[in-house]
């Protein structure tokens, strides 16, 4: 079989039933997503395609608009989505969430269920090497996923298992023309430098093939993890009201690695954190959970009783919350009730705790129904529901989905 039948082959089979569907591909002009587009229009697909221009580079608008002529050459529609950098934080994180975001509000707008990126292997083992130089665990270095939904779009990695080389000879084989991108070549990017270190670990037999075969499995290790993660999680954790409640001798009996990640999770669950903590911080809470001891960390309390520890959200993380009783409060409680208009949630507080008079018969301990979400107007408190004042009002709590989702309510 012949290489070109190969990369074709394994295009196909990584779209799956995504080619039967309408089909978006984000296209930079750069050889792996130029390749994405010609494997697309030459297995027959009517896909659309959008390019992303970040506005950081002065050649930007003419990529997009050379991607836009090679589109009209194939008789693909194209559409050129804009993005201009806010200012503050890691411009390079900002702009991949920017881009993400940027291409699910398009793939929606044209009733594209799914968007193909042209990520390769060797994207794979760059990245693999880029997160060992920041200490990554098993998480970071598992391969990036070949499917993956985000905002109700799915995003599809059709070529993760193909060589950057391999699409290069693809293309030159079609005598077809791709940008190269001159920042590729520049020695000051991470990404440069891990390339160059990925070709010269191929000399002794561990190039992009065997770290790429590494992180896959890093990925089976990590989705292994995770599910043993969420059985401990049904076994010993239950959700009360906002808190996390474990029992402290099934947590101690756990393997470190599975305390860790519930223990993170549960921390993550409190404060709607997309990502948990991390390294000696996380470790001086394991430590002070093991010895009974309370302890702070991202924003979170721990206190123990009767065996139990229970995790709460601190009051001074939240403490300047405030939205409109319409929206979610914290990330993951929202009130329903009467009409809210002009009424906002923010902490009850020991201002609003003092105006609850039953709060002890609500059998929530008092540092929890600090950090609970109110409902104010001004200064006069409406409602307070887990402290159970002010009827007619309904709390709900959502914290994200991961092993603590496994989780039993409290009755
Ligand atoms: N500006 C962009 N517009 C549209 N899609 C993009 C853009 N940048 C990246 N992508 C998508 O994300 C994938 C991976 O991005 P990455 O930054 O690793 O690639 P690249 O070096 O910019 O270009 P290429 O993969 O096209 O050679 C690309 O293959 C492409 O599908």
């Amino acid at each position: 079989m012949s290489l070109t039948r190969d990369v074709a082959d394994i295009f196909r089979r990584g779209l799956g039933p995504a080619a039967k569907e309408a089909l978006g591909l984000a296209v930079s002009g750069g050889g792996d997503s130029l390749a994405l587009l010609y494997l697309a229009v030459e297995a027959g697909l009517r896909p659309r395609v959008a390019t992303v221009d970040h506005g950081l580079r002065p050649e930007a608008a003419a990529e997009a608009a050379m991607v836009a002529g090679i589109c009209a050459d194939l008789g693909v529609a194209h559409d050129t989505l804009t993005w201009s950098w806010g200012g503050t934080g890691n411009l390079q994180d900002a702009a991949r969430r920017a881009r993400t975001g940027l291409l699910s509000d398009w793939a929606k707008g044209h009733g594209i269920g799914c968007v193909a990126l042209g990520h390769t292997r060797d994207d794979v083992a760059e990245t693999f090497l880029m997160r060992l130089a920041r200490d990554a665990g098993v998480d970071g270095l598992a391969a990036m996923a070949a499917r993956r939904e985000i905002a109700g779009v799915v995003f599809l990695r059709p070529l993760l298992g193909v060589a950057r080389a391999e699409l290069r000879r693809w293309l030159l084989d079609r005598g077809l023309p791709w940008v190269e991108d001159p920042s590729n070549e520049d020695a000051r990017f991470d990404r440069v430098r891990a390339r160059r270190a990925v070709q010269a670990m191929a000399e002794v037999g561990a190039g992009a093939d065997q770290i790429a075969a590494l992180a896959g499995r890093m990925a089976d290790v990590r989705a292994a993890l995770e599910a043993v993660t969420a059985d401990a999680a049904a076994r010993m954790a239950r959700i009360d009201g906002g808190d996390v409640i474990l029992e402290t001798a099934g947590l101690a009996a756990l393997p470190a690695e599975i305390r860790r990640r519930l223990l993170r999770a549960a921390v993550m669950w409190i404060a709607s954190a997309e990502y948990g903590p991390r390294g000696a911080e996380m470790e001086r809470f394991i430590a002070a959970a093991l010895a009974g001891r309370p302890a702070t960390l991202a924003g979170c309390r721990s206190s123990h009783a009767r065996g139990r520890m229970r995790l709460t959200r601190e009051l001074r993380a939240v403490a300047a919350l405030e939205v409109p009783a319409g929206e979610a409060w914290d990330g993951r409680w929202r009130i329903s009730g009467p009409d809210s208009k002009g009424l906002t949630l923010r902490a009850l507080g020991e201002a609003g705790l003092g105006l609850c008079p039953d709060w002890r018969s609500a059998a929530v301990p008092r540092a929890s129904l600090l950090a609970s979400p109110a409902l104010w107007q001004g200064e006069r408190l409406v409602a307070a529901p887990l402290a159970g004042f002010g009827g007619g009002w309904v709390l709900s709590c959502a914290g994200p989905t991961g092993p603590l989702s496994a989780a039993p309510l409290s009755h």
